[in-house]
């Protein structure tokens, strides 16, 4: 099912910062959403999870608007992972990943065996399994990503949608997570994720949302909508797109975009 964004109007503290905003996004790819500060990425993901009112528009996943699917089933069908990185609750690494088998659980029941394999799989995946008894407030940032990472996948959701996953990640778990976001997509989940890092848009994703000041300026697969002429657009800086090795073509950034006026 395509979770798909139509006309979508977002107002924050009396502001205007979506404006009439359209996008799909496909099952089984990697969409990247790239966009210079405030120009509304993470509006737009917590908007596609249904955790800000929108003003105008709909968000749509298959036939059904998001924001009439139950809370507790909208959960199982996405993930949403948060910018910050913050965990709030001063737990083990291990039972805050249980959390995220909370919308799969009868109110009040424990994990059972199947909730079990499912966080020490994503522990596994994430990297994390020797921290599972660890506190959660004295991991790392990296470490941290990774488990709150581990607490979404262990949901296992159709969708996940992650605001700036690499942003705390040395180079080495940047590269393990692009890997683990491949490996999600190619089950079938559909991955939505804010990205800064261009040339690691260009490795990743399968398809590309340019926004600039709340409107979409480029919007498709990678190889028509990251381009020299959507980074001007988009971004108002220069670039030339080099092949690093086959079929891997990065966007290498030389400097803005001389102003004209
Ligand atoms: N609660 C709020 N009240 C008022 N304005 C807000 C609020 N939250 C965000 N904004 C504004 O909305 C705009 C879009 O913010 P958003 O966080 O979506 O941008 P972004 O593209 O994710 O930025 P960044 O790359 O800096 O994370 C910004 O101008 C921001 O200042």
């Amino acid at each position: 099912m395509e979770l798909s964004v139509r006309d979508l109007d977002v107002t924050l503290g009396g502001r205007r910062v979506l404006h009439g905003v359209g996008a799909d996004f496909a099952p089984g790819r990697i969409t990247a959403v790239l966009g210079p500060n405030g120009s509304g990425k993470t509006t737009l993901v917590k908007s596609m999870a249904g955790l800000i009112e929108i003003d105008g528009g709909q968000v749509r996943l298959g036939e059904r608007i998001i924001a009439r699917v139950p809370v507790r089933e909208r959960a199982r069908l996405i993930g949403y992972l948060p910018q910050d990185g913050t965990a709030h609750w001063n737990l083990n690494v291990r039972d805050l990943v249980a959390l995220g088998r909370l919308p799969h659980r009868a109110p009040f029941a424990g994990p059972g065996p199947e909730d079990q394999a499912e966080i020490s799989a994503a522990l596994a995946a994430t990297d994390a399994m020797h921290l599972s008894d660890r506190r959660v407030q004295d991991v790392s940032g990296g470490e941290r990503a990774r488990v709150l990472l581990a607490r979404v996948m262990a949901g296992a959701p159709r969708w996940l949608l992650a605001d700036e996953p690499l942003a705390a990640l040395d180079p080495a778990h940047q590269f393990g997570m692009l890997d683990q976001l491949r490996g999600l997509a190619a089950t079938g989940m559909g991955v939505v994720i804010v990205l800064h890092d261009l040339a690691q848009a260009a490795r990743i994703a399968d398809d590309i949302v340019i926004l600039r000041e709340g409107r979409v300026v480029a919007s498709g697969p990678r190889e028509e909508a990251l381009t020299p002429e959507t980074l001007r657009q988009g971004f108002g800086v220069e670039s030339v797109m080099v092949e690093v090795e086959a079929g891997v073509v990065l966007p290498v950034l030389t400097g803005r975009t001389p102003r004209l006026d």
